[in-house]
């Protein structure tokens, strides 16, 4: 099923050395769901010029590990989080963190497309509105602009930004909701299966898309799809029941990988 991908070879990848100083690092980090343990200490560097992804099967705690590094755990009340995270150095759970700012500069994009039910244009301009970053209408007009254009949407909405944003088709709605994260200027975007959703074609454009923002914002991709990450990413990280098996450069995840478990993932013993 994934020929292109299966392991030539089972000599150790290299592990991958010389990334220089990350954007965000997570270190020892463990969730627990009230008493449930969902993952365990792991550690993981997101780099500024790379998309890294997140394989592994079901309910291994992908989505989970995703969601703290811009503390949506938070948003579920039974979720502890221990360990450390940083953004720029800076700790991300520290009691001083600006929640809100956080999730501005680290945005999240959803498995499931979630414009407000609101127009094209409200939905980009909503996050730099509150966030006070346009000095008046032409300044919120140019941001909205630009945004949809490097979400590679502007083209099919600038003559209809006034009309509803979940009119649009489902891929359409990806690319808005990627729009809206832009719109706030942010240094890292998470995304969370952000094909799942999406026919084929939408899909490719989607992948094209982490391709065109790939070096402008570091980007961490959390996908079910192997060829997915092959395609997009240069680093991956394989999870397995709550731990971080193995992380290294996409290919040698996907060609050599270090470990049996990913080696058994990849060439689709389970999952
Ligand atoms: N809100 C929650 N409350 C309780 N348990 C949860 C919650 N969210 C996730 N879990 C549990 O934590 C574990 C990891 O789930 P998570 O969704 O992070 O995995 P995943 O790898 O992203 O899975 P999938 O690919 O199916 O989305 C699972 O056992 C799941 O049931």
């Amino acid at each position: 099923m994934i020929d292109t991908i299966i392991p030539t070879t089972t000599e150790a990848a290299e592990p991958v050395t010389a990334d220089g100083t990350p954007k965000m690092s997570a270190r020892d980090v463990s969730v627990f769901y009230g008493p449930k343990q969902a993952l365990q200490s792991v550690s993981v560097d997101i780099h500024d010029d790379k998309v890294t992804a997140f394989i592994g099967p079901s309910g291994c705690g992908k989505s989970t590990f995703l969601r703290c590094l811009n503390r949506m755990n938070d948003t579920i009340p039974a979720a502890r989080v221990t360990g450390d995270i940083s953004l720029d150095g800076q700790d991300i759970y520290a009691s001083k963190m600006d929640v809100v700012q956080l999730r501005a500069r680290v945005g999240m994009v959803f498995q499931k497309p979630n414009p407000f039910p609101k127009s094209i244009f409200e939905n980009v301009a909503y996050g730099p509105r509150i966030h006070g970053l346009a000095d008046g209408k032409n300044e919120l007009e140019a941001i909205v602009e630009k945004s949809l254009k490097r979400a590679g949407l502007w083209d099919e909405v600038k003559d209809r930004l006034q009309e509803s944003g979940t009119a649009l088709s489902g891929g359409q709605q990806q690319r808005l909701c990627i729009a809206r994260a832009i719109a706030v200027d942010p240094e890292v975007i998470l995304m969370d299966e952000p094909c799942s959703a999406l026919d084929p074609i939408a899909t490719a454009k989607i992948e094209e898309l982490i391709h065109e923002l790939r070096g402008r914002y570091a980007i961490a991709i959390v996908t079910h799809n192997m060829q997915q990450a092959a395609r997009v990413s240069q680093r991956t990280a394989f999870f397995h029941l709550g731990e971080m098996v193995e992380y290294g450069r996409t290919k040698d995840i996907f060609t050599n990988p270090r470990e049996q478990r990913t080696q058994d993932y990849i060439t689709g013993r389970y999952g």
